[in-house]
């Protein structure tokens, strides 16, 4: 019989009055979550004792007026310079690293990726995690369009925004992806990140190492659904045409960061249609 592991969903006395002590001395809850999933609580009993904790005795010195530290690649400040176009911040969160990000793209050059890639759309492929190869799988029911890097002006342009926008080099940048969703059409929660245990992974990490930080840019307004969502933060983003949203899931260590599980909820109306850079940790051939 195969052995069932059992996840605690009872917190104790003793970790209850652990939580408290950690918040008291400044820890953050998302760390705090961590170490309770890590000792085998369930996510929802972990942050149910720590909502608890919080409301019991806010932390001292939880002024309003004090701003978290967003220690990300992204620039500081409401307004980041990327090179030919100033990018508003709409949104930071610190942990996952996250931020939307409005004015990426102009409605024109939204409408030119748009036909651009309408001519050379193939059903989406992920990633097998045996052989590593493009697999066509239920997934992902997308069709995309890849654009080598450069590939022509309007794809050379937006490649070296996004380089300037994500401080990290163009050449560390795959080509960037064009995907349309039709109703119904979903990119299931999934990491944007190669699983380093699965033997899948190998052939892509050895060249241009893992994937490190995410830019998906949205090319049209979605009618319904199509939202980008974040199960493990309860966050849920509404494609607006211009916007990213920006994510970065490297951390000390070489440890990746689990928060970023995301993925796209299923058109109901209309369809969609984004544009998606994925940076990796070194130069890379594309
Ligand atoms: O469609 C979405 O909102 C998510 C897309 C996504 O996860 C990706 O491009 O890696
Ligand atoms: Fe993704």
């Amino acid at each position: 019989m195969v052995a069932v592991e059992r996840q605690h969903t009872k917190v104790t006395p003793d970790w209850h009055r652990w939580i408290a002590e950690s918040l008291q001395a400044g820890a953050r809850a998302v760390d705090i979550l961590q170490t309770m999933l890590d000792n085998g609580f369930t996510e929802r009993a972990s942050w149910q004792a720590i909502d608890d904790a919080l409301m019991a005795a806010p932390p001292e010195d939880a002024a309003i007026g004090d701003r978290p530290s967003f220690d990300s690649r992204l620039a500081d400040g409401h307004v980041i310079d990327a090179g030919d176009r100033a990018v508003r911040v709409v949104t930071r969160i610190a942990r996952p690293v996250v931020a939307v990000l409005d004015g990426v793209l102009s409605p024109e050059e939204c409408a030119a990726f748009r036909g651009m890639a309408a001519e050379r759309l193939h059903r989406s492929t992920v990633v097998h995690k045996e052989d590593g190869r493009n697999t066509v799988m239920d997934i992902r029911t997308s069709d995309g369009a890849y654009f080598q890097r450069a590939e022509n002006e309007l794809v050379a342009l937006v490649d070296r925004r996004v380089s300037a926008l994500m401080r990290l080099p163009e050449d560390h940048g795959e080509g960037l992806q064009v995907m349309r969703y039709g109703i119904g059409g979903e990119y299931q929660p999934h990491y944007d990140y190669f699983d380093p245990s699965d033997k899948g992974s190998q052939p892509h990490l050895d060249a241009g190492g893992q994937r490190i930080a995410t830019l998906i840019m949205y090319l049209n307004d979605v009618e319904a659904g199509g939202e980008t969502v974040f199960p493990r933060i309860d966050f849920s983003y509404v494609p607006k045409e211009g916007q990213a949203l920006y994510f970065e899931y490297d951390m000390p260590e070489g440890r990746l960061d689990p928060l970023t599980l995301h993925g796209g909820a299923p058109v109901t109306q209309g369809e969609k249609w984004i544009v998606t850079k994925w940076m990796r940790e070194r130069a890379f051939s594309g």
